[in-house]
């Protein structure tokens, strides 16, 4: 399982880079507005040296046609490093982009994924990661679910080395499911974890474990005090 950060906010990303297993950072044009209009090059080169260069860092091109977007990602593979996974939408432009991308060696991810064929589509032009986009298929009425496991079954099929790296969550429950389906991979907000590991009932119950030993053996006692 990898879990990543789908955001570009410094403090989440160190914060959190302390705390799980971080596998990686995504990022796209609607996060980077989160943070309002940032110096984008050195933004980003700070992330990476927060992440790592074992870590996947996924940045999204902004052009809208195929040579916009291969130009895009020639420049974020010179500006920010050459192991960045270029993120392209998978629609017409995107498909080609891909393939071309791919012909280079460079790594990709395909976003924008609401549908089986999409995925079908950007696995066949060998996309390194597929970005289903699960909240959004929810909110579409269409099933998330089947989709992310129908990738997967296809990945398998095909012994493929393509990953999928689900997105787009807004519940806990969300993530759990996409794994579950068989992603490899999700990315979600620093709120996500948040919740899942401050809930009241976790902090109850270390509570609880801490006034029973300290009627035992009197507060601030720990366990490496006893030695
Ligand atoms: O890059 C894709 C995002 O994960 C989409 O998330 P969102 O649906 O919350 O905007």
């Amino acid at each position: 399982m990898e879990f990543l950060l789908d955001t570009v906010h410094i403090a989440d990303i160190k914060k959190y880079a302390g705390i799980i297993p971080l596998s990686g950072v995504t990022s796209n044009p609607s996060i980077v507005k989160k943070e309002g209009k940032i110096d984008f090059f050195n933004h980003m080169k700070a992330i990476r040296q927060i992440i790592g260069l074992d870590a996947s860092f996924h940045i999204q091109v902004v052009g809208q046609t195929t040579e916009a977007m291969v130009e895009d990602a020639h420049t974020i593979l010179k500006n920010v490093d050459d192991h960045v996974f270029i993120k392209i939408p998978t629609n017409e432009a995107g498909l080609a982009a891909i393939k071309q991308l791919k012909s280079e060696g460079v790594n990709v991810t395909a976003t924008a994924i609401y549908t089986k064929f999409q995925g079908y589509l950007a696995m066949s032009a060998g996309a390194d990661y597929l970005a289903p986009y699960y909240n959004r298929m929810v909110n579409m009425n269409i099933n998330a679910d089947e989709v992310i496991g129908e990738l997967a079954a296809q990945i398998c099929r095909e012994n493929s080395n393509t990953k999928i790296l689900a997105a787009s969550f807004h519940t806990v429950q969300q993530v759990n499911s996409a794994f579950e389906m068989g992603a490899q991979a999700a990315t979600m907000s620093a709120d996500i974890l948040n919740t899942a590991l401050t809930a009241p009932a976790i902090g109850a119950a270390v509570k609880d474990f801490t006034n029973d030993w300290e009627s035992i053996y009197g507060v601030g006692t720990t366990v490496t005090s006893l030695k």
